[in-house]
């Protein structure tokens, strides 16, 4: 069988190099295109050089439209607003779409969700194998503690994250949510500031820390009478990250149309 032609867009952010480093040593996958946004000094650099590789004959381009055309899936860790424009080009080219970028809107997942009616899309705040076993624990746990245990969900990353709480936060929260039978949107205290009252009972509260070069720190605690559970996740190497999102497009290839997540990849779905 032939390798699975992937375009990495953001190709010199943080995780487009990861990914492109973490595609050269795939079996079963193959770097066809590089993306970045028009105007990157970046344009028309070799993506394998620009990721520290000897070079691949893949040039960064700002042309989505043609890079798409000739591959199977596009992994896209970038920003809200070039992801929904990204989701509608690989839905037109009816290729796989792996989104890992963080921090949309209400609105924005519902455009995600209208380009997953044509294209197969599957999109987590986290691609790791770790943080999506943690989910499902935390998920367990939930299930197993009432509301006299505090949920509190604590994460750490570096000064350039744009975004808070984190995908990976927001992750845990649903899946702590979800084991509590409750909607996170009713109980999410997503930050606290001044005179904020004591707190309610059956809230699940986020704080988000930022500095230096933290990959990616996360923790949850069941809070109750006299004695706290804890649950965390140290992030060491982006690669984790990209290895999944790399899994998650072969996996996808000829699946049906619709959003999946990280736990249907790794088979965590309950
Ligand atoms: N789900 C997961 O497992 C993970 C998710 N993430 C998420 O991925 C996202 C990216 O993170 P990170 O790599 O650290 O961020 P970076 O800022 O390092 O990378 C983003 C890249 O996208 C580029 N970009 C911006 N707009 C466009 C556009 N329209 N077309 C093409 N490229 C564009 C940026 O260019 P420029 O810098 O010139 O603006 C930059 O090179 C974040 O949302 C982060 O939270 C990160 C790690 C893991
Ligand atoms: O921006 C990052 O770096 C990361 N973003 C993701 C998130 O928002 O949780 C995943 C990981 O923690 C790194």
């Amino acid at each position: 069988m032939t390798d699975m032609g992937l375009v990495v867009v953001g190709a010199a952010g943080r995780m487009g190099r990861t990914l492109i480093r973490v595609i050269a040593e795939t079996p079963g996958a193959r770097l066809v295109g590089a993306i970045e946004h028009e105007g990157s000094p970046v344009l028309g650099q070799d993506a394998g050089v620009l990721a520290g590789l000897p070079a691949l004959g893949v040039p960064v381009t700002d042309d989505p439209l043609t890079a798409f055309a000739k591959a199977q899936g596009v992994l896209d860790f970038t920003i809200p607003a070039a992801t929904i424009g990204f989701a509608e080009i690989a839905a037109q080219a009816r290729i796989v779409h792996i989104i890992g970028t963080t921090g949309l809107s209400v609105d924005e997942e519902a455009r995600i969700d209208a380009a997953a009616r044509h294209a197969v899309i599957v999109k987590s705040g986290n691609m790791s194998l770790g943080v999506n076993l943690l989910a499902a624990l935390v998920r367990q746990a939930a299930r197993a503690l009432d509301a006299d245990f505090d949920i509190e969900i604590a994460e750490m990353h570096h000064k350039h994250k744009i975004d808070a709480p984190s995908g990976t936060a927001l992750l845990l929260g649903e899946a702590a949510a979800e084991g509590r039978g409750v909607a996170l949107a009713d109980v999410a205290i997503r930050s606290r500031d001044g005179h904020t009252g004591a707190r309610p009972r059956g809230a699940i509260g986020f704080a988000a820390l930022r500095g230096g070069s933290v990959v990616g720190e996360h923790s949850v605690l069941f809070a109750g009478e006299g004695e706290t559970i804890g649950f965390s996740h140290h992030a060491a190497d982006r690669s984790i990250f990209a290895r999944g999102a790399v899994k998650a497009a072969l996996w996808a290839l000829g699946k049906k149309p619709g959003r999946y997540s990280m736990a249907d990849v790794l088979g965590l779905s309950d």
